[in-house]
């Protein structure tokens, strides 16, 4: 690969004696990976023989997108060193976590891992397209427990004032981790890019530390090896919030300490992370990890998210639950948008005044007199908690995603919703009519499975 030459005499000079190598991993193949899903069945068909060091879930290898693995939500594909952020932040169950720059969704996926449909997952992301994949990701992962917004971090500070345990800025950013993988961010790159990078960067920060609840943590991530955008930027943050401190981050072999001197010489520093490519198994990040101990913002009293379904509604819901749920949903969760219905997560903050992309799991849509279950539901159920699963075959997973019908003659019902399962994992709902399952695998998402 041809680096920059005002990027190479830059990293010379930072490297030192190690330069040469960092230059000659831009030469190697990128490195792949995926996480599996710990609230699904594993698959058995993974390869799972190469596992990443430092996640209990993360694997190096391709999942092809076009697979049952991954339209099931049982894998998510994300590079391996991105996968150290998600390990550094490792929230609690019960835990309120915002992730502020959320798209497509690898981070969220992860936290959402350790979060296990517990406390709430404030997931956001300000460009509306990319908000709208990253809906659709958390919906394939099965959350239950997560808001969607696309809103900008202003916004999201008015909303929030000291409200999470933990924010994850995974900022916007140079992307010099991204050189293998995306030969665009070769040619978006020039001397002053990181600077500019940086400016955006303390934006960010400056509204995301008000979302903090004093006691709360912070991690803030790059895929950049820019100083300026990663020391400097840790190094603005204590000096500018005496209230962080930095919580030194456990290294497994190949990672290594941030470099204090390439920030303002804190020798606290050294907390941080760095994953460099040519030193470990992956693209490159920077992590950092601080503790926030006492407060930037007030905290205002948050009103709930007060349920909005009409009697109607409400009728409808409560005749499909009887007929199809296992388990019972507290109404007080349940909110429309128009003809849309979504359980909130329990606690919800009022959503008032916020682009709100999913306030909570999609449940389903009001159609005249009847309701019929989303496809985020299907795979957001646990075994058991739909009355009427089906086990299919492969080829009938093929069908279901390509749009079309099948038929059975082992189906649990004469008429109504069956649940789809292939391989143990969910795959979607589909309508039954004596011994046809009419498809109903959301249009947008269809595709051709070899
Ligand atoms: C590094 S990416 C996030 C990757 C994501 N966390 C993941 O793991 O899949 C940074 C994100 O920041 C968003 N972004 C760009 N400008 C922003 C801004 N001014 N405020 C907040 N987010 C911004 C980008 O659209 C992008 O989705």
């Amino acid at each position: 690969m041809e680096l920059p030459a005002a990027f190479k005499t830059k990293y010379q000079h930072l490297l030192g004696d190690e330069a040469a190598a960092f230059f000659a991993s831009f030469n190697q193949p990128e490195n792949s990976g995926f996480r599996i899903n710990p609230m699904r069945p594993v698959p058995d068909d993974l390869d799972l023989s190469d596992p990443v060091p430092y996640t209990e879930w993360g694997y190096y290898g391709k999942v092809s997108g076009h697979s049952l693995d991954h339209q099931s939500g049982a894998v998510y594909s994300q590079e391996p060193s991105a996968m150290f952020v998600g390990e550094v932040a490792h929230p609690s169950a019960g835990m309120r976590v915002l992730d502020l720059s959320a798209a497509p969704g690898g981070k969220t996926t992860h936290l959402s891992s350790f979060l296990q449909q517990t406390g709430l997952l404030v997931s956001n992301e300000i460009m509306p397209k990319r908000a709208k994949v990253l809906a659709e990701n958390t919906e394939r992962f099965g959350l239950s427990n997560t808001l969607v917004l696309n809103e900008n971090p202003t916004s999201i500070a008015k909303t929030f004032p000291a409200f999470f345990d933990q924010v994850l800025v995974d900022a916007p950013c140079s992307g010099e981790g991204m050189f293998r993988k995306d030969p665009d961010a070769v040619s978006y790159w020039s001397t002053d890019y990181p600077a500019a990078c940086a400016k955006r960067q303390r934006e960010i920060l400056t509204e995301a530390v008000k979302t903090i609840k004093p006691g709360g943590e912070l991690v803030y991530s790059t895929c950049t090896f820019a100083p300026e955008e990663d020391e400097q930027i840790i190094s603005w943050l204590l000096e500018t919030y005496p209230q962080f401190e930095v919580v030194p981050i456990e290294k497994p072999a190949g990672i290594i300490d941030a470099k204090p001197e390439w920030g303002n010489g804190d020798p606290s520093l050294k907390g941080a992370a760095r994953l460099f490519p040519h030193l470990m198994r992956g693209e490159g990040h920077f992590v950092a990890k601080l503790k926030l101990t006492d407060p930037i913002s007030d905290t205002k009293k948050s009103h709930r998210q007060a349920s909005n379904v009409s009697r109607n509604q409400s009728h409808l819901f409560e005749d499909f639950a009887a007929d199809y749920l296992n388990f019972k949903v507290d109404s007080h969760q349940l909110m429309a948008f128009g003809d849309q219905l979504y359980l909130m997560p329990e606690g919800t903050p009022s959503l008032r005044k916020l682009k709100v992309v999913r306030p909570g799991l999609h449940l389903g849509t009001f159609k005249k007199n009847r309701f019929e279950p989303s496809y985020a539901l299907a795979l957001a159920l646990q075994p058991g908690q739909f009355k009427f699963e089906t086990a299919i075959s492969e080829t009938d997973w093929k069908q279901v995603v390509h749009g079309d019908t099948f038929t059975s003659d082992d189906l649990p019902i004469k008429k109504g919703w069956v649940r789809l399962i292939c391989n143990g994992q969910p795959v979607a709902f589909g309508k039954v009519v004596n011994h046809t399952v009419k498809n109903f695998f959301p249009k947008g998402l269809r595709f051709k499975a070899y």
